[in-house]
């Protein structure tokens, strides 16, 4: 069976997420999109060729489109009102990071979900289906390195645009550490608290850049995050778990060495688009074989959940300065087990 998709945002991701369904995965097929911005939809339709209907909104495609499920890839903000829709039509959604700006949002969101009584939520947070972040859980859950005691990570764009703001770093870039750290461990956090060094001339007036996270689990792993939105040299994603027997570090992505004028070395990517392609691939295949099967495994609303409240506590940390608690509800009974990404 082939899967009918319907997307909601045709920017960035959307377009990404329309091409690889397009031309590189197997099941699925556009058939409805929709963007607040028609010329862009309408160009997406040209571009890959599509035979989709251009609908004027997330609504009237829910209601009309010939569709199985949605793609939510529009801005963070408009993503609740969709994924809140597409639950009450009763339609699988994948929704890009954040799942909602706020933990109530989010709340509303699992609430609808169990309300429906079935998952039909899987979130974008596409690093759990980076192999070299599966071959770190593999190891951790193996215990090659023992208990894990610290994470020392960083999440490094080479600039950042003109509307990013400080607290951006947090619920736009740093919450793909706060998804994948959670999953890695296999632990909730617990507490965070912000620094700030020396700024870097390449940040823009109104924003701190770059910023020093620090967040402590409930088993008591303690996790140095470093955000660096503008270090100009390369799209660089570290992530170092050092536990009681060993260490185990995250690959750098594949690349030929060269050696020329005196000089040997590797490129560094400089695309968020080109560093986690394959994850992108798999994270969508997983959720059209997922909902093939009738039974999602990605991330999921409570995933985004913890994201939303844990972004949160960063922020007030950032606004503090002090040491900010993290708690969370209690897990409901819909989201039991771990999510899982795949190799
Ligand atoms: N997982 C990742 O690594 C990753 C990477 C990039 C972006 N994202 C997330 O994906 C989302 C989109 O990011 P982007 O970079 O594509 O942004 P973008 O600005 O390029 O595209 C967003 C599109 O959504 C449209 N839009 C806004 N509100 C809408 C609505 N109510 N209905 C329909 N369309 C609407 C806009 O017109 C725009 O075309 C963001 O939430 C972002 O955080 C995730
Ligand atoms: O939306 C993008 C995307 O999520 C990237 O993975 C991240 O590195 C950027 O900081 C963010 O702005």
């Amino acid at each position: 069976m082939t899967l009918k998709i319907g997307v909601i945002g045709t920017g960035a991701i959307g377009r990404d997420h329309i091409r690889r369904i397009t031309s590189n995965l197997s099941g699925g097929r556009i058939t409805a999109v929709t963007d607040v911005n028609e010329a862009a939809a309408n160009a997406v339709v040209e571009q890959y060729g599509l035979d989709a209907v251009v609908y004027p909104d997330d609504q009237s495609l829910l209601a009309e489109g010939d569709i199985d499920a949605v793609l939510v890839t529009s801005w963070g903000p408009a993503h609740e009102q969709s994924v809140l829709a597409a639950i009450e039509a009763g339609k699988y959604v994948f929704c890009e990071k954040p799942l909602a700006t706020t933990a109530e949002g989010c709340r509303r969101i699992m609430d609808a979900e169990i309300k429906h009584g079935k998952r039909l939520v899987q979130v974008g947070f596409m690093r759990r289906y980076d192999s070299g972040y599966v071959q770190l859980k593999q190891a951790i859950d193996e215990h090659v390195i023992g208990e894990p005691l610290m994470i020392r990570c960083a999440h490094r764009n080479p600039e950042s645009g003109p509307n990013y703001t400080s607290d951006m770093a947090i619920t736009d870039t740093l919450i793909h550490e706060i998804d994948v750290l959670h999953w890695l461990l296999g632990d909730d956090y617990k507490s965070v608290q912000v620094s700030y060094p020396r700024k870097t001339r390449h940040a823009l007036s109104h924003m701190r850049d770059p910023q020093v996270v620090l967040l402590e689990t409930n088993g008591g792993v303690l996790i140095t995050a470093e955000i660096f939105v503008n270090c100009r040299y390369g799209y660089d994603i570290q992530c170092e778990v050092i536990g009681e027997d060993g260490i185990v570090k995250l690959p750098e992505p594949s690349s030929i060495s060269l050696r020329k004028e005196a000089m040997f070395g590797t490129r560094i990517l400089m695309d968020w688009k080109d560093r986690f392609i394959e994850a992108y691939d798999r994270e969508i295949q997983d959720f059209i074989d997922s909902v093939g099967r009738g039974e999602l495994q990605g991330p999921t609303a409570w995933d985004g959940y913890i994201a939303a409240v844990t972004a949160d506590a960063c922020v007030k940390a950032q606004e503090s300065g002090q040491r900010e608690e993290i708690e969370l509800d209690e897990k409901p009974a819909l989201y039991e087990g771990q999510a899982v990404g795949q190799a």
